[in-house]
């Protein structure tokens, strides 16, 4: 299944635009490129009807929000919706500040079909615990903590949450999956997080709305398999960073059905 999936989406090869934070840009870029898709990073409130209009799907992350980004995140978001094209939103250290929260929950409220979030970031958009606020980009909290929250926004929302750390937990609302490739090491490569959302809207390209669960847990195991494929050869998180967008590439039948760990969880 997550083979066919990567097939279909190479040979669609869609385009993905991202209106990501600017210590993402490379990484995510590469990301989409070496997985088979095609990605570009335009943001200026002057262009985003015509280039949603041109993309295959669309991938909005909060990282570095000011109010002029947030002007035109809002209108992209909008205009997805409105041409029924698939849109992801990676909500960043949501939690860390009331401007950021605010902001994510206005995107959330225009209809994304995926969420991608650490376990922090999908606790503070669901304001349903009182658990310690997060530290910034990074998550102070497991997935399995998150999940009540991440079913909460899913029915609220109508869309799909993913959560991620070491075994990610993907949910509609009703099911839920789990995914656990990867490797501990991820968390020290900058905007890993980031790619992995926007390799979630290349498999949102190619699948429809109602499909979009699969398509999210596809994304998170082709990525964390990367992961393991490059850790085994790399000696640190720079290296982890080049061998994993090499192993990307380089995924094959053999090594995508045999390693691919996804499952049906509750
Ligand atoms: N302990 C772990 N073991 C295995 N894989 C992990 C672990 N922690 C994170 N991952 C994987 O690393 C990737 C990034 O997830 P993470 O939860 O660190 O995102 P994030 O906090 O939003 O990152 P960033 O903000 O830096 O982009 C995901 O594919 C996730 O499955
Ligand atoms: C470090 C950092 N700061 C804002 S966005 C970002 C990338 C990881 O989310
Ligand atoms: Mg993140």
């Amino acid at each position: 299944m997550a083979w066919e999936a990567l097939a279909k989406m190479r040979d669609a090869n869609p385009l993905v635009q991202c209106i990501t934070n600017f210590v993402s840009m490379d990484f995510m870029a590469n990301t989409l490129l070496a997985a088979g898709a095609s990605p570009a990073m335009a943001h200026a409130i002057d262009e985003i009807d015509e280039f949603v209009a041109i993309a295959d799907a669309l991938c909005i992350n909060a990282g570095t929000l000011s109010p002029e980004w947030l002007a035109s995140m809002k209108a992209a978001g909008a205009r997805a919706r409105q041409l029924n094209k698939p849109w992801v939103l990676d909500p960043v250290a949501a939690g860390a500040t009331s401007f950021r929260t605010s902001a994510c929950i206005e995107l959330l409220a225009l209809g994304p079909s995926i969420v991608r979030g650490n376990a922090s970031e999908i606790l503070a958009l669901s304001r349903a615990s009182n658990l310690p606020p997060t530290k910034g980009v990074d998550s102070a909290h497991d997935p399995s903590q998150a999940l009540g929250a991440a079913k909460s926004l899913a029915e609220k929302y109508h869309c799909v949450v993913a959560v991620s750390g070491a075994v990610d937990l993907v949910t509609d609302g009703t099911r839920v999956v789990s995914v656990s490739n990867g490797v501990p090491m991820l968390q020290k490569i900058t905007a890993s997080g980031c790619s992995v959302t926007a390799l979630i809207a290349a498999f949102a390209a190619v699948y429809p709305r109602e499909q979009h669960l699969e398509a999210c847990a596809f994304a998170l195991a082709l990525f964390g398999l990367a992961g393991e494929i490059g850790m085994s050869k790399a000696s640190g998180p720079a290296s982890l960073r080049l061998q994993l967008i090499d192993a990307l590439h380089g995924l094959d039948q053999a090594t995508v059905s045999s390693g691919v760990k996804i499952s049906e969880a509750s």
